[in-house]
């Protein structure tokens, strides 16, 4: 087993998740600490303007505008979130075999064979002094893949320690929601739409604050169902796995004309919805949707989607035991040790891409 830490900085752009786990790739042998280091207002309006600038870019490599700026930002971050992370846990360096860095997305364009994270893999490597294996999508992506969602693999195992019968399904609600459904050797995985990316920017506009806390706002007004209706309409709801998302794909699906309860409302049951139009283009109904992520925390979020899925019961991946922030940072320190293995990250039902297949760059320190 090898003992590796995750990091994961989400399309929410909250801040950076930590994570470490032992593993030998295949199985998880035990869950470590966690930890989380947010990215100040500051840096979130740089990583905001890194996004927009980034809508330019036709070259993984190119770095316009902010994104120069936005990169150096993101290397930092990420080292200053492991060195804290080790002095919190008081681990010692050499006790750590490998880090899987994800980076931050700012585009993603699959069908123009385009992923781009930002962040340095080397420069982290250096700056930690530990191998750091970084570029996770980009694989996927020129061989013909969505490049997303990865964390499939590690959903896969998580499960697997469940012992349960039957179809089992993951859903992440983060920036961008995706799925996980598997039934024995099936692995069939996407992202459905929006999560809370748009109720975040929402929020954002109108109260300063990039979040509906608790879902109270949401649950005070009264969702605009001709408004969700339209919103659905689009190819995306209605195609089947494998697809996957930029975060700002939907962008454009403005409910600048509610009050801030009814949009938060309409773009909270819009996020339900949606996940739940996923349940016709699986195999079986599973019973049990699991639910991780930062969606699992709002309640009035998992109220509508139980209503949507509904006889299916939802249950927050936390009542089982699961990490309730840190399952994608894990995600990243499993794909690590897959990586430094050789073995697969993406699959035909996961990205689409042809066959299994690896991914991931090693960066030595
Ligand atoms: N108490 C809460 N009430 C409402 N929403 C919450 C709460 N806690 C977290 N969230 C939502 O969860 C989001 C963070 O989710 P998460 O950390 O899963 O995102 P992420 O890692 O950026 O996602 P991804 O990479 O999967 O898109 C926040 O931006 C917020 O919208
Ligand atoms: C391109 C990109 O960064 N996509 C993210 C995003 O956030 C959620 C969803 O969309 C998922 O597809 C993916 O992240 C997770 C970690 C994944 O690849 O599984």
């Amino acid at each position: 087993m090898l003992k590796a830490i995750g990091l994961m900085s989400g399309t929410s752009l909250d801040g950076v998740d930590v994570a470490l786990i032992e593993t030998d790739g295949e199985r998880i042998g035990t869950f470590g600490p966690t930890s989380y280091r947010a990215y100040s207002d500051c840096e979130r309006v740089l990583l905001r303007q890194a996004l927009a600038d980034a809508v330019s870019v036709i070259e993984r490599d190119a770095r316009p505008g902010a994104l120069m700026d936005a990169e150096l930002l993101v290397t930092r971050a990420h080292a200053e979130a492991i060195e804290n992370f080790l002095k919190a846990h008081n681990l010692s360096r050499d006790a750590i075999d490998v880090v899987g860095f994800h980076g931050q997305t700012v585009l993603h364009r699959p069908d123009q064979k385009l992923t781009v994270q930002i962040g340095d893999g080397h420069a982290l490597a250096k700056a930690l002094g530990l191998p750091v294996v970084f570029d996770l999508r980009a694989a996927d992506v020129a061989a013909g893949g969505q490049g997303a969602p990865l964390v499939p693999v590690y959903h896969r195992a998580l499960v697997r320690l469940l012992n349960s019968t039957g179809p089992a399904m993951v859903v992440n609600i983060g920036g961008v929601a995706n799925i996980t459904y598997i039934d024995g050797e099936t692995l069939i995985a996407c992202d459905t739409g929006p999560g809370n990316a748009p109720l975040d920017d929402f929020m954002l506009r109108r109260t300063g604050e990039a979040v509906d806390r608790d879902g109270r706002t949401a649950a005070r007004g009264r969702a605009d169902q001709d408004w969700i209706a339209r919103a659905l309409s689009r190819p995306f709801f209605t195609t089947p796995p494998p697809k996957s998302l930029d975060r700002n794909d939907f962008a454009a699906l403005s409910v600048e004309g509610m009050s801030t309860e009814d949009g938060a409302a309409t773009l909270t049951a819009f996020t339900a919805a949606s996940i739940a139009m996923i349940a016709p283009t699986l195999p079986k109904l599973p019973a049990n949707w699991i639910v991780v992520g930062g969606g699992a925390s709002n309640p009035t979020l998992m109220r509508m989607l139980g209503q949507r899925v509904a006889p299916a019961s939802m249950i927050r991946g936390t009542d089982l035991g699961w990490s309730g922030d840190a399952v994608e940072a894990q995600a990243f320190a499993y794909m690590a040790v897959r990586s430094l293995k050789g073995l697969p990250l993406t699959f035909p039902g996961t990205t689409g891409v042809t066959a299994p297949l690896t991914g991931g760059v090693l960066a030595k320190p």
